[in-house]
């Protein structure tokens, strides 16, 4: 490991822990998610070990519906760690000051919104960050900083990056176990096929992916929109917006050379969906075959059984499987066959799998799969596919820092 972690951290610290709380918001209501359950772990941690615990998080982006504040969070906070958490609605003003001050060890308290402060956005280098009033205000009432918010990582914010050039910088469990394992494809040599399993909606997602670990990756199995997009420069007549619809063309006109070359030059690394599955006359699911495809006459929602009774056995064989994107629109019980099909054959082999994206890992809950039976579950979106890309996390690379 490249930084220090909790077990690096000495006793009775007061400490000041950056989370990525950052949740779905319906009808003013947080909605509880896998990252409360996931950070639970490193407060839990820290709090047992006698440390006086202060939280940082963001919530939305200013001007946005789920731009709210934090005192929701703290409840759902407490409720996963098994101990009180105490909120306080400022982020480093004399209210945060002597909440901070009147902590006892092992208690843990919830900060305000950190983008409820001017000087946590914009995105600025970490030097620029360290010296903001909001990070000279706080930091001197605290021994160490722990970062757990890998999923917030690429994001170069005053609470992301501006600490850790103040105080003793840790890696929370969180961004200890999400950086090794979504690193872990560039890094690590597995002695067996390594398969990606690749959809979407982002053709560039998938573009840059391919790019970057086409020579790590011995299959691209692909499905979604981006597949769809993929099939079209294949040279079939599927990928095209239908009246009402915009997921094709615009991605289409910026990334068809760039598709079309890849096809050309990792055509045999790249597994294409061979149906296709779509809402028939009676409102359920057909399927057809993409050979037989003539006319552009209706969205397809899914890939269809055939394929995924070929990309089973590739999963099968493979030694590792890293997924990033759904190959279907899976919310939708009828279109969930190929992302179900897909994990559910990662969950019943001894594969490492690391399984990323903010909406394909909720199909494993959705449809009642265990998230034990997967090698990692990730918690990042946009931070993951970097990770995938190659591209540094701001937020890791100030850790790594002495
Ligand atoms: N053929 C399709 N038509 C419409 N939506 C699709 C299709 N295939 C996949 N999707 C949608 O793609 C979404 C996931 O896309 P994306 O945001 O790229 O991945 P992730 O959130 O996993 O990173 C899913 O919510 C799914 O509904
Ligand atoms: O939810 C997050 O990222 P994600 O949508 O990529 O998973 C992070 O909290 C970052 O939030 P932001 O994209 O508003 O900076």
């Amino acid at each position: 490991m490249t930084f220090k972690t909790l077990d690096d951290l000495e006793s009775e610290q007061r400490v000041l822990v950056r989370l990525d709380l950052n949740s779905p918001v319906e009808d003013g209501a947080v909605q509880d998610n896998r990252r409360f359950d996931r950070h639970a772990e490193t407060v839990r941690e820290l709090a047992e070990g006698g440390h006086r615990v202060v939280l940082m998080a963001h919530q939305g982006r200013p001007g946005g519906d789920d731009f709210v504040s934090l005192e929701q969070h703290a409840g759902i906070v407490a409720d996963h760690v098994g101990k009180d958490v105490k909120f306080v609605a400022d982020t480093y003003g004399d209210e945060a000051i002597d909440a901070i001050e009147s902590l006892d060890a092992g208690e843990i308290l919830l900060l305000e919104n950190t983008r409820m402060c001017d000087e946590e956005l914009p995105e600025e280098d970490p030097e620029v960050k360290a010296d903001t009033e909001f990070v000279q205000t706080l930091a001197p009432h605290f021994d160490a900083y722990v970062n757990d918010a890998y999923s917030a990582a690429h994001r170069s914010h005053a609470s992301l990056v501006g600490f850790a050039l103040e105080l003793p910088a840790y890696a929370g469990r969180v961004m200890e176990t999400e950086y090794e394992a979504n690193s872990s494809i560039a890094t690590r040599e597995f002695d067996g096929q390594v398969t990606m399993v690749v959809g979407g909606t982002k053709a560039t997602d998938v573009i840059d992916v391919m790019n970057n670990l086409g020579d790590k990756v011995d299959q691209f199995l692909l499905g979604g929109i981006a597949g769809e997009l993929f099939l079209r420069a294949a040279g079939n007549d599927v990928g095209f917006d239908l009246e009402g619809m915009d997921f094709f063309d615009d991605q289409w006109e910026a990334n068809r050379e760039t598709i079309e070359s890849l096809l050309d030059e990792r055509g045999d690394q790249i597994k294409l969906a061979v149906d296709l599955a779509y809402e028939d006359e009676n409102d359920e699911r057909g399927e057809i075959a993409v050979a037989n495809i003539t006319e552009k006459d209706r969205p397809y929602l899914d890939v269809g059984s055939t394929t995924v009774d070929e990309y089973d056995p590739i999963i099968r064989d493979s030694e590792a499987v890293f997924v990033k994107g759904a190959l279907g629109l899976f919310e939708d019980e009828r279109f969930a066959v190929g992302t179900v099909g897909v994990l559910q054959a990662i969950s019943e082999t001894d594969c490492f799998s690391v399984v990323g994206g903010g909406d394909t890992s909720r199909a494993i809950e959705m449809y009642g799969m265990d998230e034990a039976d997967f090698g990692h579950v990730s918690i990042a979106g946009g931070a993951y596919i970097r990770a995938l890309t190659g591209a540094p996390l701001a937020g890791v690379e100030v850790l790594k820092q002495d």
